[in-house]
C-alpha cells in the first residue's frame, strides 16, 4: 500500500525543541526518486560510489527476502532512500513494513538480497564479513531499546569499549564534551545495575557517540524509557545533530519522539511510502493512520 507524499500542506512544526537551534544538513527532498538509480552499475565494496555525496547512508534497489519458496516473505521491496549527512531522521510505519530491516541493512546488520547499501559514500554491499564488522565497530554507532550495557563493567568502560576494540584511544576532550552533555559524568564509576533505565540509555548513547560515527541508528531508543527520560534522551538527540553535527537515523512507532527529527521517512509494505518534513505530531499521526499504521 502506498499513500502520496505527505509533505505538501504539513503544518510548519516546532519540530527541535532545542532553543533556537536551527534545522541542520542538506536541503529536503533530496531522497532519490524510485527508479532514478536503476542501471547505475554497482560499486565494488568498499569503493567510494559515485553521485552526490549528501547522503550519510542511503540505499538503491534494496530488496529483503527471508526465507524462501512459499514461506518467503518480501520484507523490502526496492527500496530508494538516502539520509541526509548532519540530519536527524525518523523511519515510521505500521507494524511489519520493514522499519527494522531497512535499519539493519543500512547499518550493516543484515545483508539485502539485492540492491546496494553505501554508508559515508561507500559501498557496504558486497563487502567481506570481516570489513564489514570493521566498518560497523569504526563508523556506526547502535542505541537499542534494550541499552545492551555489559553489565560486570562501569558506565566508563562501556562506553571506551568500541574505541578499546578497535584498538584506539579516546578524545579526552570529547569524552568529557559528551559525558557532560549527557549528564553522566558524575555516574562514570557506576555498574549498569547501579543506574537507572534512563541513566542506562545515556550511557548507551554516549558509546554509540564516542567512535564520532559517520550515523547513529536508533532503534526505538526510547521505547523503555519513561516519559521524561524519553524526552531529556530526544532532547540530547537533537543536540547531537545541531551542535556536533552527527547524523542519527532512528527507528520509532511514537510521533511525538517522531517529531524531534528533520524527517520522517514512512514504509509501508517494504517500500516507501512518503516523507514529512519538519514533521508535527499531528502531521505524523495523520499520515500514519492513513497507511493503517
Ligand atoms: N528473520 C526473519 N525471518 C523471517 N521474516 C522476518 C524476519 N525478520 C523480519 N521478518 C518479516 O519481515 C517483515 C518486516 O519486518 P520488520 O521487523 O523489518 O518490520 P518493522 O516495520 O520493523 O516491524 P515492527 O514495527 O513490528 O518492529 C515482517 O513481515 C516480518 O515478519
Amino acid at each position: 500500500m502506498t499513500v502520496p507524499p505527505v509533505n505538501q500542506g504539513a503544518p510548519q512544526a516546532p519540530a527541535a525543541p532545542v532553543p533556537g537551534a536551527p534545522h541542520a544538513g542538506a536541503p529536503a527532498g533530496q531522497m532519490p526518486q524510485p527508479g532514478a538509480p536503476a542501471g547505475r552499475p554497482m560499486s565494488p565494496p568498499g569503493r567510494p560510489v559515485p553521485g552526490p555525496p549528501q547522503y550519510a547512508t542511503a540505499a538503491t534497489g534494496l530488496v529483503k527476502v527471508y526465507g524462501s519458496g512459499p514461506a518467503a516473505v518480501h520484507a523490502l521491496g526496492g527500496v530508494n532512500v538516502g539520509f541526509p549527512r548532519g540530519q536527524f531522521s525518523a523511519i515510521m510505519g505500521p507494524s511489519g513494513s520493514g522499519k527494522s530491516t531497512l535499519m539493519h541493512c543500512l547499518a550493516g546488520l543484515d545483508v539485502a538480497t539485492q540492491g546496494q547499501v553505501t554508508l559515508g559514500g561507500i559501498a557496504l554491499t558486497g563487502m567481506p564479513d570481516k570489513q564489514l564488522t570493521q566498518v560497523r565497530r569504526d563508523r556506526v554507532g547502535f542505541i537499542f531499546q534494550s541499552f545492551n550495557l555489559l553489565p560486570t563493567l562501569t558506565a566508563e568502560k562501556n562506553i571506551l569499549l568500541p574505541l578499546e576494540l578497535a584498538g584506539r584511544k579516546a578524545d579526552p576532550q570529547w569524552f568529557q564534551t559528551i559525558t557532560q552533555a549527557l549528564g553522566i559524568a558524575e555516574r562514570l564509576r557506576h555498574r549498569p545495575s547501579e543506574l537507572s533505565g534512563g541513566q542506562q540509555q545515556r550511557v548507551a548513547v554516549a558509546r554509540a557517540l564516542v567512535t564520532r560515527p559517520e550515523v547513529v541508528f536508533a532503534d526505538e531508543p526510547t521505547g523503555a524509557l519513561d516519559s521524561k527520560s524519553g524526552t531529556n534522551l530526544l532532547n540530547f538527540l537533537r543536540t547531537s545533530v545541531n551542535q556536533f553535527g552527527q547524523t542519527v537515523v532512528m527507528v520509532t512507532h511514537d510521533p511525538v519522539a517522531a517529531s524531534y527529527a528533520d524527517s520522517v521517512t514512512l514504509l509501508a509494505d517494504g517500500h516507501i511510502a512518503g516523507r514529512i518534513e519538519r514533521p508535527t505530531p499531528e502531521a505524523v499521526l495523520d499520515a500514519l493512520r492513513r497507511l493503517g499504521g
